[in-house]
């Protein structure tokens, strides 16, 4: 049985439904990411989990129990990091922590040793006496991390906690993640920001407009969206004297060509999307590249540049909510 179980969930604000039939399932040790568009009905979904609302109908069940019905008794088992938080102008990490392990009923000896533990985990020892106001975002969004920690629950519930990251603390928090999840926790992340979500989690739920749209592994999403059996090629040339009449050959070349399914022309450069046979390989993608290079090359098109990528995530999720994003 899975550790979170959503049923049905549903919220209604007045006339709005900002959350509309949500069902999904959370397993120990495992990281799900929420992805959406603003206002998709994620931090609505993250809130009721975390029980500091209540749903219209639906119900979630943590560790088989309601947390509709008692969230008492499922609070002890949930660390929810909001999309918005705050840290004091005039308190150190360590006192920030320990204020918050207090307030968690943690005492004594084992208080002193959870503090301890989360800050070592966080990597926030060489901060401890600093004020949470002078720290980065980054370092922040460790102490707001390492604060959903001190009572060592089952379930982390992570509103956009991505969000405003640099690179570098972005790879950090993915390791801190997924040192989690390594350990048994359920961890819920919610994004926009979707290749970083595609690195992360072991499953994603796509939701729109307050209905999932898909749910599933990364990679059967991938596969449902067809995106592994599409590629993008880029293609630069040499103008040279014959300017604009260079890219209008290109162009018709291409189009005449097997497996492309459409032409693009911008400032510099042209786009071409290839649509492959299901379950085409990375190589059979290669080698149709391959094949429309040779043919530009062939046709005298002075080719001086040419990338291609597979679709990823992103393309899947615009795949899915084609249309219906604002
Ligand atoms: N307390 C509230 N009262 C009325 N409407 C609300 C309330 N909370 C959220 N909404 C509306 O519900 C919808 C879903 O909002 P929600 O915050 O869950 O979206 P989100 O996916 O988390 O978006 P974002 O990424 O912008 O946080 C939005 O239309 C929002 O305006």
């Amino acid at each position: 049985m899975s550790l979170l179980q959503v049923k049905g969930l549903r919220r209604d604000y007045g006339a709005l439904r900002a959350v509309d039939d949500v069902s999904f399932e959370l397993a120990a040790g495992t990281i799900l990411g929420f992805i959406g568009p603003n206002g998709a009905g994620k931090s609505t979904t993250m809130r009721i989990i975390a029980t500091l609302d209540t749903p219209t109908a639906g119900e979630v069940l943590l560790d088989g129990k309601s947390l509709v019905d008692s969230p008492d008794l499922a609070r002890p088992l949930i660390g929810y990091m909001p999309d918005r938080y705050g840290t004091y102008d005039d308190i150190t990490v360590w006192e920030f922590l320990d204020f918050f392990a207090r307030a968690y009923g943690l005492k004594g000896a084992e208080r002193t040793r959870r503090v301890a533990s989360v800050m070592e985990f966080t990597g926030l020892v060489p901060l401890k006496d600093k004020l949470t106001s002078a720290l980065s975002k980054g370092m922040k969004q460790r102490v707001a991390l390492g604060r959903t920690l001190l009572h060592d629950p089952k379930l982390l519930i992570l509103d956009e906690p991505a969000d405003g990251l640099d690179p570098r603390a972005r790879i950090e928090l993915r390791e801190l993640l997924r040192a989690l999840a390594d350990q048994g926790k359920a961890v819920l992340i919610s994004s926009h920001i979707l290749t970083e979500l595609a690195e992360i989690c072991d499953t994603c739920a796509i939701i729109e407009q307050g209905r999932l749209l898909a749910t599933g592994k990364v990679a059967d999403l991938l596969a449902q969206s067809h995106a592994g059996e599409a590629a993008e090629l880029t293609i630069r040339l040499a103008p040279g004297a014959e300017g604009e009449t260079v890219y209008e050959r290109a162009e018709r070349l291409l189009l005449e060509q097997p497996r492309v399914a459409q032409v693009t022309r911008e400032p510099g450069l042209v786009r071409v999307r290839l649509e492959l046979e299901p379950g085409s390989t990375r190589v059979q993608v290669d080698e149709a590249a391959a094949r429309l290079l040779a043919a530009l090359v062939g046709a005298g098109l002075p080719v001086c540049a040419f990338s291609h990528r597979e679709l990823n995530l992103e393309d899947a999720f615009m795949t899915v909510t084609k249309g219906r994003v604002a």
